[in-house]
């Protein structure tokens, strides 16, 4: 998909198909580090074919002196750990939004660990120089590291302590945001035999060896997500979603049951879900603090089904990708909806009055806005900018849509 824009829709309004999900960036960008911090001798199979895995697959295979992350969070946060353990003397970049997006947590922590690592741009934020990592040099082995700002630091400080010659104890400071994710960087150490405690806000890591072990990447629940949207705002729906367990390592298949008040069941059979229409619509609260990356999909949803969802632990979305909440108002408005912010954190999602306006909707360089707005198209006729943007996390999801049925045009400016 090169063109800069396409016109969606969708003719009958009725999805009935089976969608084979691209596997989890989350799970596939841990298991690669995890693999290279122990020798790579681990099998990995169904690692996503997401960008965001793309690129840790060919940075961490880099000879090159300056490495570039691009628009992957994931990449530059536990790219930073790696290269400072593994002491390298190299630089990583990314998109002008990744340095934006800010990282001295954990270069300070680092820093404390005997990391040399310099800023080249802005303190606190990417480019990073690593010079090194002073080995003799008596480190703390207990960090306090703010929990608030992004769960990747912790997660990448997590898969490289074990190891240090004493491991590493991490004390949360602050609220704790997206914290499944931390769990799921455990267990995957654990996968592959190194065991961590996690007991209110501090994490113990004692020093280990990674064993190598085979592990299956599971699909993606997050990119799940937006065929809940779509099931939801459907006429009919059976929707099979390949590739996903019901029991996850990801925080993100918590959205079977934020769906359940927008209209979606979900039956889980062997290895995949099965998505059902029911009549439910009703109002509901609730905190996304673990699942950050679902804010946008039951946004838009909630907006298109009149319900006025009360949503609070945003305040990581405004670092992302672009700032999530101000994308989302700007682009709920020209449907005549909105995310309304009441103070101290609360949102409420505002009914879309004016759907079928064929609305012009961008992107933001952001792929959930691409993803999380595509299934307005069930209802009207809508324009979507820029939709290459999918290639971080899912870059089938436009060939999906068609062959459940929706009719996309290349729209060249
Ligand atoms: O660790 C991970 O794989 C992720 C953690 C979350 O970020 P934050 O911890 O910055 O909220 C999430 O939004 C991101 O898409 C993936
Ligand atoms: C926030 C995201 O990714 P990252 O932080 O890894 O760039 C995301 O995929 O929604």
């Amino acid at each position: 998909m090169i063109s800069s824009a396409i016109t969606l829709s969708h003719p009958t309004g009725i999805l009935r198909g089976t969608v084979l999900l691209p596997a989890s960036k989350s799970e596939s960008n841990r298991a690669q580090i995890i693999n290279a911090l122990s020798g790579a001798t681990s099998t990995l199979d169904n690692l996503s074919e997401a960008n965001d895995t793309k690129v840790i697959t060919n940075l961490l295979q880099s000879t090159a002196d300056e490495l570039n992350a691009e628009d992957a969070g994931t990449v530059m946060r536990f790219m930073t750990a790696y290269l400072a353990v593994t002491n390298q003397h190299k630089v990583i970049t990314g998109t002008p939004r990744m340095l934006q997006r800010p990282i001295g947590i954990l270069v300070e922590a680092l820093r404390q660990l005997g990391a040399q690592i310099d800023y080249l741009g802005q303190e606190g934020y990417p480019p990073l120089q690593f010079k090194g990592i002073d080995r003799t040099k008596e480190y703390p082995a207990t960090l306090q590291v703010r929990g608030d700002i992004s769960s990747q630091y912790i997660s990448a400080l997590l898969m490289v302590a074990p190891l240090f010659p004493q491991g590493l104890t991490i004390e949360l400071q602050g609220k704790v945001g997206s914290r499944p994710y931390i769990q799921m960087t455990l267990s995957l150490m654990k996968h592959f035999g190194v065991e961590g405690t996690f007991a209110g806000t501090t994490i113990t890591v004692p020093p280990q060896k990674y064993q190598s072990n085979q592990y299956t990447i599971e699909s993606d629940w997050s990119g799940a997500s937006y065929w809940y949207s779509m099931v939801a705002l459907a006429k009919e729906a059976t929707v099979e979603l390949k590739g996903l367990r019901s029991t996850s390592f990801q925080g993100d298949s918590v959205i079977a049951t934020i769906m359940e008040h927008l209209g979606v069941r979900t039956t889980y059979v062997a290895d995949e879900v099965v998505l059902t229409k029911t009549d439910t619509a009703e109002i509901f609260s609730f905190d996304f603090t673990d699942c950050p990356d679902l804010a946008q999909t039951v946004a838009v949803v909630a907006a298109v089904k009149n319900v006025a969802v009360e949503m609070t632990g945003l305040e990581s979305l405004r670092i992302k990708e672009t700032d999530r909440i101000a994308a989302l108002q700007q682009e709920l408005q020209k449907i005549g909806g909105d995310l309304e912010d009441l103070g101290e954190g609360l949102f409420r999602v505002k009914p879309a009055t004016s759907i079928t306006n064929n609305p012009v909707f961008h992107t933001y360089e952001d792929h959930r806005m691409a993803m999380a707005l595509a299934p307005v198209a069930l209802l009207t006729p809508i324009t979507i900018d820029e939709p290459a943007v999918v290639k971080k996390s899912y870059p089938r999801f436009w060939q999906d849509l068609e062959q459940l049925g929706f009719a996309i045009t290349p729209e060249e400016k």
